[in-house]
C-alpha cells in the first residue's frame, strides 16, 4: 500500500491546487445529481403517482411549488429537474476531461522521470539488471501504475459522491440509511479476503509479465540460434505454458471481481425484499416509505459495489507500484550524474594532455566472492600514444577498458587522468572518449542520423571524411539513398564488417581525445582491415588510441603492448620486444596464430 501512497503523494505534489479544485467540482456535481433525484419525488407526487409528503423535509422542499398555479407546477418541476440534470452532466463532463488531462500529464511526468533516472544510473546498475526487466517496467508496469492512480482518483471521487448521497439519504430517512450502511459494512467485511486475493493475483501477473518480456527479448534476439538449431518447438511449448498461466491469472481476477459484484447484487435484492416485507407486514408502512427504501438502495448500493471493485483493482496493481518504485529507487541509488546540471560542469573543448595512469587497480564484479576480474594493475598510457591490450578470452581486457573509460570504479587502487582521480573527472573525460565495442550498435535511423549522433553539427564533407577513414565510403556510395539510407531491421541490413566501419566513422567524427577500439575490426576482411590500419597510422599522435585485438598482426604499430592473463598484467613492452621474448605468453600467442595462418 505504501508504494501506491508514495505515487499518490507524488501525484498530489504534481497536481497541486488543480486536484482539490477537481474534487470540489466533483462534490458539487454529486450534490446536483442528488438534488436531481430529489426532484423526482415531488414530480411523482404532482402527477399523482404517489403521495409522499408525510416526509416533512420533502414537504418543505415542495412547498414553494404549491404556491404556483396548478397548471405550471409540473412543468416547473420538470424544468428544474432538466436544469439540474444538464448542469450536473456538463460539470461532470468538464471534470472528466480535466481529470484525464491531469492524469495524462502525470503519466508523462512519471515516464520521463523513470526514463531519465534510468539513463542517469551508472554502468554497474545495468550490469546487474536484465534489459527485459527495464522494458517490462517501461511498457507494462508503468501503465498499470498510472491505471492504479486513475482508479484511486475514481475511488476518491466515488467516496465523495457516496458521502453526498449518504447525506441526502440521511436527510430523507436516517433510520433506513443507517440500516443500509450497516448492511454495506457487513458485506464489505465478508468480502475482505478478496483484497488479499487480488494482491496475490497482481503479484503473479507481475512475475508472469516479467517472464513474458524476458522470453520475447531473448527469443527474438537469439532467433538465428533457434532457427539454425531447430529448437522452435521447445520455445513454442514454453510460450504456450506461460500464456496458459497468464490466461488463468486474468480469468481468476475477473472471477474474483464478478464474484464480489454478484454478492453485492444478490444482497441488494435480498435486503430490498426483506425491508419491503418487514415494513409492510409488521409496520404497515405507506407507499412513500417503500419508495424511499427502493430509492435509497438503488442510489447507494451501486456505489458500494463500485467501491469494492475499485478496491480490488487497486490491490491488483499494488505489485506494479512496488516494482516500479524499486526500479526507480535502485536507479537513483546508482545515479552517477544529474543530466540537468551535467552540461554546466563540462568543458566542451577539454582534451587529455598527459595520460591515464592505473595504480594498484583491483576490480571484482561480485564483492561477495573471492575472484577478481583484475588484480594489481599498474599501467601508464601517455596521451597521444597507441596502446594495444591482448590476452586470452576472459583475461580481463574489456573490464580494463571499462575502468579506463570510468564506467566502473576499482575497489582498490586509483585511476588518474592527467593527474586527477578518474572519479572526479570521469564525465568530463568520457565526453571526449569515443568507444567502439565488439558488437557495434546502429540505431534504426538513417545512416546520416547514426553518424551525427555524437557530432550533430558535422558537415557533409566531414561525414565523408570519416567514412573514408573507416574505409566505408565506397559501399555507402552504393547504398540506395547514400547517407539518407534507413538502416536496421526495416531498412538496409548491413553486414557485420560494414556495421563496424560505420560505427568507427561515427567514433572518429566526434574528434575524440581518446579512441578506444574493443576488437573493432574483428569482422573485417584483411583488405579493409589494412585500410583502417593505415588510417590509424595517419591519425597517430593526434589522439590517444587504446585497442583490444585478438589478431596480433594488427598491433605491430602500437607504442606499447599489454598482455593480460587471469586479471593480471604478465607482459608489457613494444611489439618487437615481446615478440622476441621467446618464453613469454605473447610470443606463444603469436606463434599459435602464425601456425593457424599457414595451415589455412
Ligand atoms: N558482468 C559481469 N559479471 C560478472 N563477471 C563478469 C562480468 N563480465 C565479465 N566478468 C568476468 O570477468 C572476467 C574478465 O572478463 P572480460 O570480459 O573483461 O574478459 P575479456 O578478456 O574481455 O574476454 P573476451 O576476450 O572473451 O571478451 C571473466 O572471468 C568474466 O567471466
Amino acid at each position: 500500500m505504501q508504494d501506491l501512497l508514495a505515487y499518490l503523494r507524488k501525484f498530489q505534489r504534481f497536481a497541486g491546487l488543480q486536484l482539490y479544485l477537481n474534487m470540489a467540482g466533483m462534490t458539487v456535481s454529486s450534490l446536483l445529481d442528488g438534488l436531481g433525484i430529489l426532484m423526482l419525488l415531488p414530480m411523482l407526487s404532482l402527477i399523482g403517482l404517489t403521495s409522499m409528503f408525510s416526509n416533512s423535509y420533502l414537504e418543505a422542499l415542495v412547498q414553494p411549488l404549491r404556491s404556483l398555479d396548478a397548471a405550471v407546477q409540473l412543468p416547473a418541476v420538470l424544468l428544474i429537474y432538466l436544469v439540474l440534470l444538464i448542469s450536473q452532466s456538463s460539470l461532470s463532463r468538464f471534470l472528466g476531461n480535466r481529470n484525464i488531462q491531469l492524469e495524462q500529464r502525470f503519466i508523462r511526468y512519471i515516464r520521463n522521470d523513470v526514463y531519465r533516472s534510468l539513463l542517469e544510473a551508472n554502468w554497474p546498475f545495468f550490469l546487474g539488471t536484465r534489459k527485459s526487466d527495464l522494458t517490462h517496467v517501461m511498457t507494462t508496469e508503468l501503465p498499470r501504475v498510472s491505471y492504479g492512480i486513475f482508479t484511486f482518483l475514481q475511488m476518491i471521487m466515488s467516496v465523495l459522491f457516496t458521502l453526498v448521497q449518504i447525506g441526502i439519504a440521511l436527510w430523507l430517512s436516517y433510520k433506513l440509511t443507517l440500516l443500509v450502511l450497516v448492511c454495506g459494512l457487513i458485506l464489505a467485511f465478508v468480502n475482505r479476503k478478496s483484497f488479499t486475493a487480488s494482491r496475490s493475483i497482481g503479484d503473479e501477473m507481475t512475475t508472469l509479465m516479467q517472464s513474458y518480456m524476458a522470453g520475447m527479448t531473448e527469443h527474438f534476439n537469439g532467433i538465428k540460434d533457434i532457427k539454425s538449431n531447430m529448437t522452435e518447438s521447445q520455445h513454442v511449448d514454453w510460450f504456450r505454458a506461460l500464456t496458459i498461466r497468464m490466461e488463468h491469472n486474468v480469468v481468476r481476477f475477473s472471477r474474483l471481481q464478478s464474484g464480489s459484484q454478484f454478492y453485492y447484487k444478490l444482497a441488494s435484492g435480498v435486503f430490498i425484499a426483506l425491508f419491503v416485507y418487514i415494513a409492510t407486514a409488521f409496520f404497515h408502512a405507506e407507499g412513500s416509505m417503500l419508495l424511499l427504501i427502493v430509492i435509497i438502495f438503488s442510489r447507494l448500493w451501486p456505489k458500494f459495489s463500485q467501491l469494492q471493485s475499485s478496491w480490488e483493482g487497486l490491490a491488483q496493481i499494488m505489485p506494479a507500484c512496488r516494482t516500479l518504485r524499486e526500479l526507480q529507487f535502485n536507479s537513483e541509488q546508482a545515479r552517477e550524474f544529474d543530466l540537468k546540471n551535467l552540461s554546466v560542469d563540462i568543458q566542451s573543448d577539454w582534451r587529455m594532455k598527459h595520460g591515464i595512469e592505473c595504480r594498484g587497480v583491483c576490480y571484482q564484479y561480485d564483492v561477495h566472492r573471492s575472484s577478481y576480474a583484475l588484480r594489481h594493475i599498474d599501467l601508464n598510457i601517455p596521451a597521444n600514444s597507441m596502446t594495444a591490450i591482448v590476452g586470452k578470452s576472459g583475461a580481463g581486457k574489456s573490464t580494463l577498458i571499462d575502468l579506463l573509460i570510468g564506467l566502473i570504479e576499482p575497489q582498490q587502487g586509483d585511476i588518474m587522468v592527467d593527474g586527477m582521480p578518474m572519479r572526479t573527472c570521469s564525465f568530463q573525460f568520457r565526453q571526449t572518449v569515443s568507444y567502439v565495442s565488439q558488437d557495434p550498435f546502429l540505431f534504426h535511423l538513417s545512416l546520416r542520423e547514426n553518424l551525427c549522433m555524437g557530432a550533430p553539427d558535422a558537415t557533409e564533407e566531414q561525414l565523408w571524411e570519416a567514412l573514408r577513414f573507416s574505409a566505408a565510403d565506397e559501399f555507402v556510395r552504393r547504398l540506395p539513398d547514400g547517407l539518407d539510407t534507413l538502416l536496421g531491421d526495416r531498412g538496409v541490413r548491413l553486414s557485420g564488417g560494414e556495421r563496424q566501419r560505420i560505427v568507427l566513422a561515427r567514433a572518429i567524427l566526434r574528434k575524440p581525445s581518446v579512441l578506444i577500439l574493443d576488437e573493432a575490426t574483428s569482422a573485417l576482411d584483411s583488405e579493409n582491415e589494412a585500410k583502417i590500419q593505415l588510417a590509424l597510422e595517419r591519425i597517430r599522435g593526434s589522439m590517444t588510441i587504446i585497442f583490444i585485438a585478438h589478431r596480433l598482426s594488427t598491433i605491430r604499430h602500437a607504442d606499447q603492448v599489454i598482455v593480460l592473463e587471469n586479471g593480471g598484467i604478465i607482459q608489457r613492452g613494444s611489439y618487437s620486444q615481446l615478440a622476441n621474448a621467446s618464453n613469454g605468453m605473447f610470443s606463444q600467442l603469436l606463434h599459435q596464430q602464425e601456425i593457424a595462418a599457414v595451415s589455412r
